[in-house]
């Protein structure tokens, strides 16, 4: 009996060694890593976003070109040297093509045919095959759809009861603005995400339900994100049923609407229903493509929008400066913005950036090796040592870690839009917020397009300053795919 209890006793300490030194055998530096937990207990616990615990060892390891870490129980390869991170997103890709996320396509339908998610000759074929719909030519025939919503935003903010007193809660407020875009833009419908100052259109209560903090979506997607496997074993959907269905019978309706109607239509819907003659698309196929549009471009763009929103509130001086650009832009092209003008304005544009440094959406991408390969950092600042990546191998780029990092960005607690306006300021190898290499994102165009449009309209009318009910410093929900603000971004908006 005493032999039984011992050898089962010595099976575990074994069994938690063994796993723990994973990363030592491999000849990586790193903690060690404990059963179940890993290195993100913090995490487990609410204290920490999955981000901040690895800014934290990010931090621990500053001489060090990599660190094996734990994610629970998944051994991942932190990134520090920025050179490998460009590595493998951009020069050698071929290496590390896919994204750690796997959905089952045939369990989750709307999901499953996000480029995002999928991998090999599939990611290949949708992504070639849906770059066309977001091309700039394109996107010139969406701007005055945006510039529409635009204005319904003022009229809103210049109506609502609290905009000067208490404020508005601003995350909610950017997803109306984004949401209404892409229901015109992808769903060619009116999300009326503008009817009401309390509730929410039936079409906004269906997208609001896809990862807000707490709702299911978010946390089964979080899940997700920390036991990868998760999803694909048990098949679980990240969208639920009744949402699919919804979804689904939103797109059919508009599309037999079209097919009785001869009007001419210019948005991302035609583009798909166009693409289904040619592809033979079923109804489900074009509201899958359609809601990757959806997903992707009224979560991201809306958080995108509030952050920058916040920084301008904190920083009024800035917020001069772009409706002195507004202004002088507006009075070279006959009182309007034109399609042509946004890039051209400097002061908005490196604002654009430097909140998307300062507040990053994501801290990490994480990414798979698909086949071996070879690397030695070569950084005098590191030290010298030598990576042999194995298929399989999970990776994280560290992508807001290198934003808050001062060895690459001078006082990186301070908002400082100038340091975008330098040479190779804005994009580069340390600065990458729509990732880098052949799986950059495909909306980013349109991403900026929306954000700087609202960003437009709000600063030409609005003095934005911050409420006495934003909790400041800013925290982040703990768990969350993406940063969260904590109790929500409240900004007072007051007419000029
Ligand atoms: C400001 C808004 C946005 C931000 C910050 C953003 C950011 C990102 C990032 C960081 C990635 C990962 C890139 C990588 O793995 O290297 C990505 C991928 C992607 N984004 Fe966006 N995005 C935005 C808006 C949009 C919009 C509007 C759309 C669609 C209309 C979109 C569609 C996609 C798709 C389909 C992918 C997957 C690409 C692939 O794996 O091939 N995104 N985005």
């Amino acid at each position: 009996m005493y032999l039984l209890v011992f050898a089962v006793v010595f099976l575990i300490v074994f069994y938690v060694w063994y796993k723990g030194s994973y990363w030592h055998r491999r000849g990586v530096p790193g903690p060690r890593g404990w059963p179940i937990v890993g290195n993100i207990i913090e995490h487990f616990l609410g204290k920490k976003t999955l981000g901040q615990v690895y800014l934290d060892i990010y931090r621990k390891y500053e001489d060090y070109p990599f660190v094996g870490i734990f994610k629970a129980n998944t051994p991942c390869l932190l990134v520090r040297d920025p050179e490998l991170s460009h590595r493998i997103l951009v020069k050698d890709f071929k290496f590390f093509q896919n994204n750690e996320i796997q959905v089952n396509k045939e369990v989750d339908v709307l999901f499953g045919h996000n480029p995002f998610v999928l991998r090999g000759k599939e990611w290949k074929d949708t992504r070639q095959m849906l770059t066309p719909g977001l091309t700039s030519g394109r996107l010139k025939h969406i701007f005055p759809l945006i510039s529409n919503v635009a204005k319904r935003f003022v009229e809103y903010i210049e109506n609502h009861p609290t905009a000067t007193t208490d404020g508005i809660e601003t995350r909610l407020l950017t997803k109306r603005f984004t949401l209404d875009n892409v229901a015109k833009t992808a769903f060619g419908i009116d999300g009326k995400a503008f009817d009401s100052y309390d509730k929410l259109s039936d079409f906004m209560e269906l997208a609001d339900s896809f990862l807000t903090p707490g709702s299911s979506h978010a946390i089964i997607l979080q899940l997700g994100q920390v036991f990868p496997s998760l999803l694909n074993m048990f098949s679980i959907k990240i969208i639920s049923q009744n949402v699919e269905d919804k979804i689904i019978a939103i797109i059919s309706d508009v599309k037999k609407y079209r097919e009785t109607h001869n009007d001419v239509y210019k948005d991302y819907l035609q583009f798909l229903i166009d693409l289904a003659k040619e592809h033979k698309f079923t109804d489900t196929d074009v509201t899958a493509h359609a809601s990757t549009f959806f997903l992707d471009g009224y979560f991201t763009s809306s958080l995108i929008l509030t952050f920058n929103l916040l920084c301008l509130a904190q920083n009024p001086e800035y917020q001069q400066k772009i409706r002195e650009e507004i202004k002088e832009t507006e009075e070279k092209n006959k009182g309007e913005i034109p399609y042509e003008a946004l890039p051209e304005m400097v002061w908005l544009d490196a604002c654009f950036y430097e909140s998307f440094r300062k507040y990053p959406m994501i801290e990490m991408l994480m990414k798979l090796c698909t086949e071996p390969y070879e690397y030695t950092c070569e950084d005098p600042d590191l030290k010298n040592m030598t990576m042999k990546f194995k298929k399989g191998d999970h990776i994280i780029i560290p992508y807001g870690m290198l934003c808050q990092d001062p060895k690459y960005f001078k006082d990186p607690e301070k908002y400082y839009p100038e340091r975008m306006m330098e040479k190779d300021g804005a994009l580069n190898k340390l600065f990458f917020p729509f990732g880098n290499g052949p799986r950059i994102c495909i909306g980013q165009r349109l991403g900026i397009l929306q954000i700087k449009l609202g960003l437009v309209y709000l600063i030409k009318n609005f003095e934005i300053t911050t409420s006495p009910k934003l909790q400041q410093p800013i925290s982040y929900c703990a768990f969350n795919f993406m940063n969260e603000v904590q109790g929500g971004v409240w900004l007072k908006y007051k007419k000029i």
